[in-house]
């Protein structure tokens, strides 16, 4: 099987092209990036006016099976990631039962094999159930093909237990991706504490719930030298701590979410939970650094956190509806838009952050289009405005404060391992 992308124009940061190249693909990988290939292909897509990047890489994902299917499977959740530009995604843990142990790794490894669409990387839980009260089977895990380790939906609180879960996972060999959230401040909140949380009066979560752990969770990996990635940066100090620990030489990396730089509190228009997710939306100053982080390196990658509910859960007030938001569909038109058409990061940056970055954090052969690499590649057209619309989300989420908000960027092809796994309506 060959397939030819053709007339487009190619932005791959990790080989510095950016310009109009023809790419030949024979059985998933990526033979020839060039001009005037003059080959012929069993498919020929057209990519006039179009840009062709690497595939995007999710590290942060909640796909809700097993356990909460009635949210999200594996196949919509996968479905999502392809509509979304997405062709490797990481699922957190948080299921029921929660990914973390050997077999629960094999079990999600064999649903990717039967019914995914994009590529998976399992990610497992640092503690038994979540509960943080015993370490999970970390070595066992990380064999079976957990990317990482991640306690996602909290922290783990016992300072000495997580120290001991980095040790395990700088043995495994993998990252810890951290939640930081001090359940003890945290309290009932469930807004930005700001204004905002007074008018509508609601209990508010401070920044320092988010901080507090940051800096605990680089203090840990800097005495045990274990990959710790930060998950949705969203306040000032967060980004702080992450320079300083850069500075320090760490192995430490962050994550910013869209909704994280695009909105603020003073956004959250009434008592309307499509606004409420955890961390929350910030003030305005957090949202400088967030972008001012992006901006200067500090923060290396854009993940989601999509976080799909059902209408009647997300139909509940703000102090009754759970947390989240889902992000796989809307997240690069939102990154387009907010960073890209104001000029906070170059297209290539952005892409970068996409896909090359979220790469590395894991140390994947992916994220790139190099000649021999596999072709995991996604083709979007960035040259209209148009409207979100959350009724053609494939996700069985349709929980987004984007509704009907104006962007650029739309997907137009995703392939996986050379294969087209999702198709604008436009262009069939
Ligand atoms: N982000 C959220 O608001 N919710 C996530 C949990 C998490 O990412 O912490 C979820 O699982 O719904
Ligand atoms: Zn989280
Ligand atoms: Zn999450």
């Amino acid at each position: 099987m060959t397939v030819l992308i053709k007339n487009g124009h190619v932005l791959d940061p990790s080989t510095g092209i950016d310009g109009i190249r023809e790419i030949y693909i024979k059985d998933g990988i990526i033979i020839t990036v060039g001009s005037e290939l003059n080959v012929t292909a069993d498919k020929v897509i057209d990519a006039s006016g179009l840009y062709v990047m690497p595939g995007f890489i999710d590290l942060h994902v909640h796909l809700r099976e097993p356990g909460f299917e009635y949210k999200e499977t594996i196949k919509s959740g996968c479905a999502a990631a392809a509509r979304g530009g997405f062709t490797t995604i990481c699922p957190m843990p948080n299921t029921k039962p929660a990914i973390d142990s050997k077999e629960m790794i094999e079990w999600l490894k064999k649903k990717e094999r039967e019914e995914a669409l994009v590529n998976i990387l399992p990610i497992g839980a640092v503690t038994k159930g979540q509960m943080g009260e015993e370490l999970s089977e970390i070595a066992e895990m990380a064999m079976a093909g957990a990317a990482a380790i991640s306690e996602d939906g909290k922290s783990v609180m016992s300072t000495s237990l997580y120290r001991e879960g980095m040790i395990k996972a700088k043995e495994a060999g993998i990252p810890v991706f951290a939640h930081c959230e001090d359940k003890n401040l945290v309290g009932n909140g469930v807004i930005n504490e700001s204004s905002k949380a007074r008018e509508l009066n609601l209990p508010g979560i401070s920044n320092a719930v988010e901080d507090i752990i940051a800096i605990r969770d680089i203090l840990l990996a800097k005495e045990t030298g274990v990959r710790l990635h930060l998950c949705h940066c969203s306040t000032k100090d967060s980004v702080a701590f992450l320079k300083w620990a850069k500075e320090e030489g760490l192995p430490v990396t962050g994550e910013v979410c869209p909704h994280h730089f695009t909105l603020t509190d003073e956004d959250i228009p009434c008592d309307d939970s499509n606004y409420k997710m955890n961390p929350p939306l910030r003030s305005k100053a957090d949202v400088e650094a967030l972008k001012e982080g992006l901006k200067n390196g500090i923060l290396d990658v854009i993940a989601t956190d999509h976080a799909p509910h059902s209408k009647e859960e997300k139909d509940k007030s703000f102090l009754q509806a759970p947390f989240g938001i889902v992000g796989l569909e809307t997240a690069f038109a939102l990154s387009y838009t907010e960073l890209v058409e104001t000029g906070v990061l170059s297209f290539s940056e952005l892409v970068g952050k996409l896909s090359t970055n979220p790469a590395d954090v894991l140390g994947l052969n992916r994220g790139s289009l190099k000649e021999g690499w596999t072709a995991d590649i996604v083709i979007a057209d960035t040259s209209e405005w148009y409207r979100i619309d959350k009724e053609k989300f494939v996700s069985f989420g349709k929980n987004t404060p984007f509704h009907d908000r104006r962007v650029k960027g739309r997907i137009m092809y995703t392939l996986v391992d050379g294969q087209i796994v999702y198709k604008a309506e436009e262009q069939q």
